[in-house]
């Protein structure tokens, strides 16, 4: 059915305003602790937006199935954060969809696996990716499954390539994941598949660079993982990750490459023509760098030395507009008819701006441009710096955060336009590790558990601004609304309705 892209108007709301859309990035609301680095930190530009409450600010969920996510268990995260503002509806993100695929089998009918299988008789399955149980890019019970059903369907040497996490997960959890893993490799064997760990190295310095900021992190992983060369040799992985961690200042998120090597001191695990290869991470973004090298012919960005000839398959395709890779796993989700399509189709010009410098004035800057209907920008400073566990750091940085949405209200202020303010997941508000009744754990040593990860809290939704209708207010009949609910919002601010298969708006207009 041909779309109809023609938003109808909103009843009651006008047209032409600016609309300033702010997304704090790891922005959540949590329980005012000294763990709370929100709650710490001086911020009084998003205090003053909160005594807007009930009927200027609330909260929404940004975790869990509220995101397409598998479980309430699952903490939100950019992708699907940022997936569910624009698509207004929810769809099953990857994490989900890889679930699925393992549950009913399908994921070893599909084509993607037919391919690589074609190597399983005369060469090695690899599988790389990041080692954890975070559910943000990849999940280990995944990887279980994987083996087993590779195993069972014909391969006879298999090679783990791992990240460890600490990002997603606690740091030093590395050391019990490979633990794990290595146990059911030793079970494969016992079966007689020739499976072992071959290489590993810490997530932000081995691979999972991104948005190609960095590549010599990609090349660290391939000289391990492909050419089987690392400034480190271990003869196990439990081995590696337990020593290197041993190092002062090392941290899971960090630590160097490794090769495992055997009794003659060569690696275990290189990869060879005739080789498959699968990078089992479901999230695109930390993937697309590795996922080149391993699939163009032409490549510059580092010396590959070797190119092996190997089929090669990711969990899902990572970047679909450049269709890479060509083969994979699970078909990614279909997102279709955002509502940036929609705006665009009804005439609102927008300036979309994220992982930048000097943001918020680029943001202030095409404001008061008169340029765009519309600006939306992503801050990132409590999500970047919140993952580093670094609670001082990261009460800096949400004082900083403040600070540039001050910029862009006033902004909004000066051209009568319309803001809101809201974010993509919880990570700054809090920085501990919890038990269930919300008490701080402490770990053996009594230290207390830094809380790297996002989080599972609600974030705020905010709007104001002197071009805001003064009957707007918050719907109270939307009992647990998400960020899917933000997308329709927007459009109304926008002076049209939202299409009717949208979550519905978390906005109403009184008469006055
Ligand atoms: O850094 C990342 O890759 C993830 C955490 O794993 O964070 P975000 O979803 O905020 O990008
Ligand atoms: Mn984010
Ligand atoms: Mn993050």
């Amino acid at each position: 059915m041909a779309t109809s892209w023609t938003l109808p108007d909103h009843p009651k709301l006008p047209k032409g305003k600016k609309v300033a859309v702010v997304v704090l990035d790891g922005w959540g609301e949590a329980n005012p602790d000294k763990y709370n680095c929100i709650h710490v930190a001086q911020t009084p530009v998003m205090d003053s937006l909160k005594n807007g409450a009930p009927e200027k600010w609330r909260l929404v969920k940004a975790h869990g199935t509220a995101v397409g996510l598998p479980s309430d268990d699952d903490m939100g995260n950019s992708e699907v954060g940022h997936n569910a503002l624009g698509a207004g509806r929810i769809f099953a993100q990857g994490a989900k969809l890889v679930d699925s695929a393992l549950a009913s089998g399908k994921i070893f009918d599909g084509e993607g696996f037919k391919y690589i299988k074609e190597s399983f008789e005369n060469g090695t399955l690899h599988l790389i990716g990041l080692l954890s149980d975070g559910g943000v890019h990849s999940r280990l019970d995944q990887v279980q499954l994987l083996l087993k059903g590779a195993s069972e369907r014909g391969a006879k040497r298999i090679r783990v390539h791992i990240l460890t996490d600490g990002r997603d997960v606690l740091d030093g959890s590395s050391v019990g994941f490979v633990e794990t893993l290595e146990n059911d490799l030793s079970q494969l064997r016992e079966k007689g598949v020739d499976a072992r760990i071959a290489s590993g190295g810490g997530r932000m310095y081995v691979t999972m660079d991104r948005y190609e900021n960095d590549w010599s992190v990609v090349k660290r992983g391939w000289d391990a993982q492909v050419l089987g060369e690392a400034p480190h040799k271990f003869k196990s992985a439990v081995e590696a990750v337990k020593t290197l961690r041993a190092e002062p200042g090392a941290n899971d998120q960090y630590l160097p490459p490794f090769v495992i090597v055997d009794e003659s001191g060569s690696a275990v695990g290189p990869i060879v023509d005739g080789d498959a290869v699968v990078t089992f991470n479901f999230r695109a973004d930390r993937m697309v760098m590795l996922a080149k090298a391993l699939e163009y012919a032409d490549f510059d960005k580092f010396d590959r030395v070797r190119v092996p000839k190997i089929r090669y398959a990711g969990m899902l395709q990572y970047d679909g507009e450049l269709l890479l890779p060509k083969r994979y796993l699970v078909s990614p989700p279909e997102i279709e008819r955002t509502s940036g399509e929609y705006l665009v189709k009804n005439g609102i010009r927008t300036f979309a701006c994220r992982h930048a410098v000097e943001i918020a004035e680029k943001a202030r800057d095409a404001l008061l441009s008169g340029k765009f209907d519309q600006v939306r920008v992503n801050l990132p400073n409590g999500d970047m710096v919140g993952h580093t566990g670094d609670i001082e750091a990261t009460v800096v940085a949400c004082k900083t955060a403040d600070e540039a949405v001050k910029i862009i209200l006033d902004a909004v202020e000066q051209v009568g336009g319309i803001y809101l303010v809201t974010a993509d997941h919880g990570n700054a508000e809090d920085m501990v590790k919890r038990n269930k009744s919300g008490q701080p754990l402490l770990d053996k040593s009594g230290a207390i558990q830094i809380l790297t990860s996002h989080t599972l809290q609600p974030v705020p939704v905010a709007i104001g601004g002197p071009g805001l209708h003064p009957g707007v207010k918050f719907r109270s009949d939307i009992e647990t609304p998400g960020l899917a609910n933000v997308a329709a919002t927007v459009m109304n601010l926008h002076g049209f309705e939202a299409p009717a298969d949208y979550e519905p708006t978390l906005i109403e207009v009184a008469d006055n």
